[in-house]
């Protein structure tokens, strides 16, 4: 039988690249087919084009998705790589996350020039970040650090940081190790004080609804468990949002038939924080996720989420 040719959809960046060629290995080993069985098709996104503000003034999350999303449904790709971090919890009509890979490391990574740990920065030192969960939280643990908006691709990132114009940045450790560049890395930050964004450490892939014989193809590189665990955070995440201009924190772990999720809203500033808590069965992902949304909303109050909408 003769098999067209698959056609995985990406962004350009260095990172999105490697794990469409990470997609596409584990697709060939699955299935014994040889590399001319996948074509990978660049698309480049608003996302990409915008380096001058932060992405939750442009306009959030989809920047990165939509023109992706476009080709999905015109057919000239039949299936789209992301990082689940990057994903809206809406997507459009007609598409679905039918497959999660093995979720790597979830935690962040600090990479120090002038000292190896957060902790450790000397008084008022520069920290380049422009995700609002990672700024609040450096504020949370570092009120005398000032925190600049690091936006471009990881290696725009570390260049800056290379010229000095920050003391330090943080970037996941996913990523960097996907790039080669987890020997840069001068401290893991443990996730209890600095808990990952929903999905983060964690690949998905988009599909059309109802691709059969897509579905058929993903089915034997998809993770059970990852896909529970982003089940629950990407419900929580959905219960508080959809603006991603609350700074938030969300990670479930998979054990067996059990789910456990933490939780995490701060203010901007970092002074003021909640948490939350869920544990059940992992097939009660959503629920659980859900729930915790509502409770953590109910712990902060209305005059919490007005501080800043
Ligand atoms: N928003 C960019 C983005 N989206 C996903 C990752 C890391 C890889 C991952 O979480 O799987 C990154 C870069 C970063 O945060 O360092």
């Amino acid at each position: 039988m003769q098999m067209d040719v698959l056609k995985i959809g990406t962004r350009g960046s260095a990172l999105a690249l490697a794990q469409a060629h990470e997609t596409r290995r584990r697709l060939m080993a699955a299935h014994n087919l040889p590399q001319e069985a996948f074509e990978i098709v660049v698309i480049s996104t608003t996302g990409d084009q915008i380096q001058d503000r932060p992405l939750s003034e442009a306009g959030g999350k989809g920047l990165f998705t939509k023109e992706i999303e476009e080709a999905l449904l015109d057919r000239r790709i039949d299936i789209a790589v992301h990082s689940s971090k990057d994903m809206p919890t809406q997507l459009p009509d007609g598409l679905e996350l039918s497959a999660f890979l093995e979720r790597e490391d979830p935690r962040d990574a600090f990479i120090g020039r002038a000292a190896p740990k957060l902790i450790e920065l000397p008084h008022g030192a520069i920290v380049g970040s422009s995700s609002l969960r990672r700024q609040a939280l450096i504020r949370r643990l570092r009120p005398d650090l000032e925190v600049v908006i690091f936006r471009g691709n990881v290696q725009t990132r570390l260049r800056k940081l290379e010229e000095g114009q920050v003391a330090a940045t943080l970037l996941a450790n996913a990523g960097l190790r996907r790039l080669g560049l987890a020997d840069l890395i001068t401290e893991l930050l443990p996730l209890d004080a600095f808990p990952p964004a929903p999905g983060q450490g964690a690949i998905c892939i988009e599909t059309r609804i109802g691709d059969a014989p897509v579905n058929a193809m993903l089915a034997p590189i998809g993770h059970e468990a990852t896909r529970l665990a982003l089940t629950c955070e990407r419900s929580f995440l959905a219960t508080l949002d959809g603006s991603c201009r609350t700074p938030l924190a969300g990670h479930a772990i998979i054990e067996g038939e059990h789910l456990r999720f933490s939780g995490m809203i701060l203010t901007p500033d970092g002074r003021e924080v909640h948490e939350i808590a869920a544990e059940g069965k992992a097939s009660d992902a959503a629920a659980l996720g859900l729930d915790a949304g509502l409770r953590i909303r109910e712990k902060a109050g209305p005059r919490f989420f007005d501080s800043w909408s």
